[in-house]
């Protein structure tokens, strides 16, 4: 058996709260003393002398515990009842607010006894099932428990549902906190399977102040590295670890693991989501060992479903939002088809069509000039005729280059209009100024020299354009696009009646 002294250096120790005496053998002694923690939990000081401070301590009855809510001052009659060896064990009161529990005990020692009285901060949820049978109060801790739960849970499920996607994120973080709040874990965690489901990700912690995180080093891991875990996880929905150092030699890469984290309990829960695994939710407790209840079981499970839930639906949702993306693409890319000339790429008459009305209505809106353009290939029939094909949608392609180059400005768009025709909308400008880009174009034309053997006019090829315009002052009401291209038409006709390779302007009729 252990001497005084030695069970002094021990009791100093001890993280829970002491007020002891030591009787020994015929000699009756009565000095009290108190170790470190209970100077802590009492807010006793080492200035003052101990007993006059015990004396004045108030023991109040914890309000959540007393309908009556009265404040007892129980003096330090209980901490004289352990000292004189009576049984003390009290869960239903607080010193400055804070729970505590406190319970008395006689240790024997070779040379006499210890007497002393244990203080616990009480968390009423890590010792439901330390409770004796037929304990009432336990019983009612628990009830009350379990409904501050529920309430909890009800409450973080209302917030869920009215949660928009991109708060989420802020939520799941908010309930691991209220789980690690309510279960008085050290850390609470979310680890979710990728794709492929063989590797797994910590996607979201918390951690109790002071306890340090360990999201950024457990990314991407395999099931080889905790296969015993993960084993459990698969099979059995659940892992649970009261205690770290009673590990079995099955699970010592996980041993090895939780020791490095300094982890001595652990539970985690499997998420479901549509029958199949996806995670699961885990709390650590670092800063001691915990006993994990069937209480603190269903309480994770419970957070796990509701988790599970909302990123289920996130996942629903983003994997709608890109169907929903890809499918604007898709449609963005085959509206651009639908518009374009498949040989040369400029806009097709259906779309040249609707522009030129959309600008026609603008022009005529704002009062603005309004200029277009239908230009030919001159005796493309004998290039095609001597080149062939082929050669002829070469050229067609090469004048196509130099149009979109040549017309670049905002509102101007080149169309093919049919074969080896082109017509040109040109919003902003008057005809004066369209038969200027028209001559200018016809120059860079005849730098590119398209050899053309068969033209009456040049010995490359040439083009002749016929324009016309809104007029700037008349009314402008009555005049339609059909109008526009007929006057264009004829200027054009005109160009090739008076020799080709020329402008000819038109002002409308
Ligand atoms: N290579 C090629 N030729 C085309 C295409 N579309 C129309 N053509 C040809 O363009 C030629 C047009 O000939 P015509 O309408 O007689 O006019 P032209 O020979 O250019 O004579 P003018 O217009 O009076 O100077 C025809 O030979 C058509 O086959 C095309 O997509 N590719």
């Amino acid at each position: 058996m252990l001497l005084v002294s030695d069970y002094q250096v021990l009791l100093e120790r001890l993280p829970i709260g002491l007020i002891y005496q030591c009787h020994r053998a015929g000699k009756q002694f009565s000095a009290t003393t108190a170790n470190q923690a209970a100077y802590k939990l009492l807010s006793l000081n080492g200035q003052q002398d101990l007993q006059t401070q015990l004396n004045k301590i108030e023991f109040e009855m914890d309000p959540e515990l007393s309908s009556s809510a009265k404040k007892i001052c129980l003096d330090a009659t209980l901490i004289k009842q352990a000292m004189n060896g009576d049984y003390i064990n009290r869960r239903d009161l607080m010193v400055d607010s804070r729970p505590l529990h406190l319970q008395s005990e006689i240790i024997p020692t070779a040379d006499g006894e210890w007497r002393l009285l244990c203080i616990q901060p009480r968390d009423h949820r890590l010792f439901v099932q330390a409770s004796e049978t037929g304990d009432i109060l336990n019983a009612e801790i628990s009830l009350r428990d379990t409904l501050a739960f529920d309430k909890l849970i009800s409450r973080l499920s209302t917030q869920f549902i009215n949660t928009s996607q991109k708060d989420v994120e802020p939520r799941i973080n908010e309930t691991l906190a209220a789980l690690g709040e309510f279960c008085q874990a050290d850390r609470t965690y979310i680890f979710q399977f990728n794709n492929q489901l063989n590797k797994q990700s910590n996607t979201h912690e918390w951690v109790r102040e002071g306890i340090t995180q360990h999201i950024d080093e457990l990314q991407n891991l395999t099931e080889n590295i905790l296969p015993w875990f993960f084993k459990h996880i698969r099979q059995e929905g659940i892992f649970v670890i009261h205690d770290v150092d009673k590990i079995p030699e099955a699970g010592a890469s996980e041993q090895a693991l939780f020791r490095l984290e300094d982890i001595q309990s652990v539970i985690c829960v499997a998420m479901y989501a549509a029958g199949q695994l996806i995670g699961f939710v885990g709390c650590d407790m670092v800063a001691r060992q915990r006993q994990w209840s069937e209480a603190d079981i269903r309480r994770i499970k419970l957070v796990g479903e509701m988790i599970a839930n909302a990123l289920q639906s996130q996942r629903y949702l983003e994997s709608l939002e890109q169907t929903r993306q890809e499918l604007m693409s898709v449609n963005q890319r085959l509206q651009h088809l639908a518009q374009k000339d498949a040989l040369t790429g400029l806009a097709n008459r259906r779309h040249f069509d609707n522009t030129l009305d959309m600008e026609l209505r603008r022009a005529k809106r704002q009062r603005l000039p309004l200029s277009l353009a239908l230009l030919d290939i001159d005796m493309f029939k004998a290039y095609n005729d001597h080149y062939g094909h082929p050669t002829g949608d070469a050229a067609l392609k090469s004048l196509s280059l130099l149009l979109q180059k040549h017309f670049q400005r905002s509102g101007e768009l080149v169309g093919r209009y049919g074969g080896e025709e082109f017509a040109i909308i040109l919003p902003g400008r008057t005809i004066e100024q369209a038969a200027k880009d028209f001559a200018q174009l016809q120059t860079k034309l005849a730098e590119q020299a398209i050899t053309h053997p068969c033209s009456t006019i040049t010995n490359s090829l040439t083009i002749s354009v016929g324009i016309c315009a809104l007029p700037l002052e008349n009314d402008v009401k009555q005049i339609t696009t059909t109008r526009l291209i007929a006057n264009a038409d004829q200027a054009l006709y005109q160009a090739k009646k008076e020799g080709r390779n020329r402008v000819i302007t038109r002002p409308i009729e």
